[in-house]
């Protein structure tokens, strides 16, 4: 176990209980645990059960622990638990392997490739407006899972993302994903009685995967192909299990991620008319009432305001590294294998970053007032060697989803029941229930 030595003292959070740490506290308030931390000082030790966890509350450090001392912090303690799930896929990988499969993922997600991914976002995107009734009442949180679960099963699989295929990946990711969580961040002995859960929804998403990856046998023009003709610098191909590693991987962080922010995005434009009138006039000017393609994206930029705005208000509760070397953090001496952790929630809530952090406010992203934003306040895509991937297609993918949306109906919350975030790793919904209104029956 490491306890640290260090230039000064590092406060311990107060309320740390014997054995169990502050583990029940932080389980407990989870956002305001961590919006009190900055108040204790710039890096605080936390306990979860036995093991001290050293939180990083300064934007400047958080800067520090994503990229500063590049190859400084490895992946820690969240990943080495959700390892199970991803293998060797890059979300779980460090040092040179790490950056190997980076070197043959990253283009795969990127221009030109990007286009083609977009167009299948636009066209289910289409599908799913189409598929709507006026007043028909549905549970948008999971419509929305639903949708970019279905975005990413596409891109990665084309055809072969038939119904069966389908049906087990939309069931059976989720848990996976939310239990993941649970699993990571509890100590073992409360974990236990999800272990079993989230050990058979692993073994069935990594079959369905299997079965694809063995049957593929002519080139399609999808992102799995790109996965299978990859090389690296000395021209070899990953193997079938890197492979499904990588596809679950890809799974697991490009669906949730995206479907909770389109979630967030119509519960904010709900909330916020002045917001939603705007973000309508520019869809009905740039796209009318068609389905948005990728060459609207860039011409819709108060739509990608707010989406910056959702990333910034709905982001990740807890990240965590490990220190590879022995590491300075701040005026403090961290020894090697030091676990270490920032909160970007925190971060995007902080005063002295952002004014008025509750209020939701897209108008904060506009050029000249982001550039006031000090460096590590806004990392929802994180930063440095494991900086997201998947950023562009997301952007592209909620951009074109929302316009999609937006050009048709509007979405309208159900009365009376209150909707607050429920933090799991990411801030989902408690429930979205909302109704489908035709835009063409309103004035606006
Ligand atoms: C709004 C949507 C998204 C958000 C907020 C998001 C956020 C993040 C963050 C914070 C990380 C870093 C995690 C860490 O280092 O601990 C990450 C990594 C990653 N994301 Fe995303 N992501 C999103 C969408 C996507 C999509 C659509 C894909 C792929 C289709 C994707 C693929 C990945 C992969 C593969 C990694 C691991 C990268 C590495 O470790 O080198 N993400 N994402």
């Amino acid at each position: 176990m490491t306890t640290g030595s260090r230039k000064r003292e590092v406060p311990t959070v107060p309320g740390r209980l014997p054995l169990v740490g502050h583990t029940p506290a932080m389980l407990r308030q989870r956002l305001a645990f961590t919006a009190k931390l900055r108040s204790h000082g710039d890096v605080v030790r936390v306990w979860l059960g036995p093991l001290p966890v050293y939180f990083a509350t300064t934007p400047e450090l958080a800067h520090q622990v994503l990229s500063g001392q590049t190859g400084t912090f490895a992946k820690g303690l969240l990943v080495d638990k959700l390892r199970r799930a991803f293998g060797n896929g890059l979300v779980s990988t460090d040092g040179e392997f790490h950056r190997r499969q980076r070197r043959m993922i990253q283009p795969a997600l990127q221009r030109p490739a990007l286009e083609r991914h977009a167009e299948v976002m636009s066209a289910s995107a289409a599908d799913l407006v189409d598929s709507w009734r006026p007043g028909q009442v549905l549970r948008f949180d999971r419509a929305m899972q639903d949708f970019t679960i279905g975005v990413v099963g596409r891109t990665l699989f084309s055809t072969d993302f038939d119904a069966r295929v389908s049906a087990e990946i939309r069931r059976h990711t989720p848990t996976v994903i939310r239990l993941g969580v649970v699993r990571a961040l509890a100590p073992g002995w409360l974990a236990a009685p999800v272990n079993r859960r989230f050990d058979d929804a692993v073994a069935r998403v990594h079959r369905v995967v299997d079965d694809v990856v063995a049957g593929r046998r002519a080139d399609r023009d999808d992102l799995l192909s790109t996965l299978v003709s990859a090389r690296d610098e000395h021209g070899l191909p990953m193997n079938a299990r890197q492979v499904r590693d990588e596809v679950v991987t890809l799974l697991v962080a490009g669906s949730e991620t995206t479907g909770v922010a389109l979630s967030w995005l119509f519960h904010e434009l709900a909330e916020n008319p002045d917001v939603a009138d705007r973000l309508h006039d520019e869809v009905d000017e740039v796209v009318g009432r068609r389905p948005a393609t990728p060459a609207d994206v860039p011409d819709l930029p108060y739509t990608r305001r707010v989406i910056s705005e959702v990333l910034r208000k709905y982001t990740l509760w807890i990240m965590m590294r490990r220190a590879s070397a022995d590491v300075t953090l701040g005026d403090v001496d961290l020894p090697a294998g030091t676990d270490v952790a920032f909160s970007p929630h925190a971060l995007h809530h902080d005063p002295l970053s952002h004014a008025a952090p509750d209020r939701f406010d897209p108008d904060r992203w506009l050029p000249e007032r982001a550039a006031l934003v000090p460096r590590g306040a806004y990392v929802p895509f994180a930063g440095g060697l494991h900086h997201c991937p998947g950023h562009l297609y997301a952007q592209y993918e909620i951009t074109i989803a929302a316009a999609t949306i937006a050009a048709r109906w509007r979405l309208v919350p159900v009365p009376g029941l209150p909707v607050r975030p429920k933090v799991i790793g990411l801030m989902y919904p408690n429930r979205l229930p909302m109704t489908v209104i035709p835009r063409s029956r309103l004035s606006r």
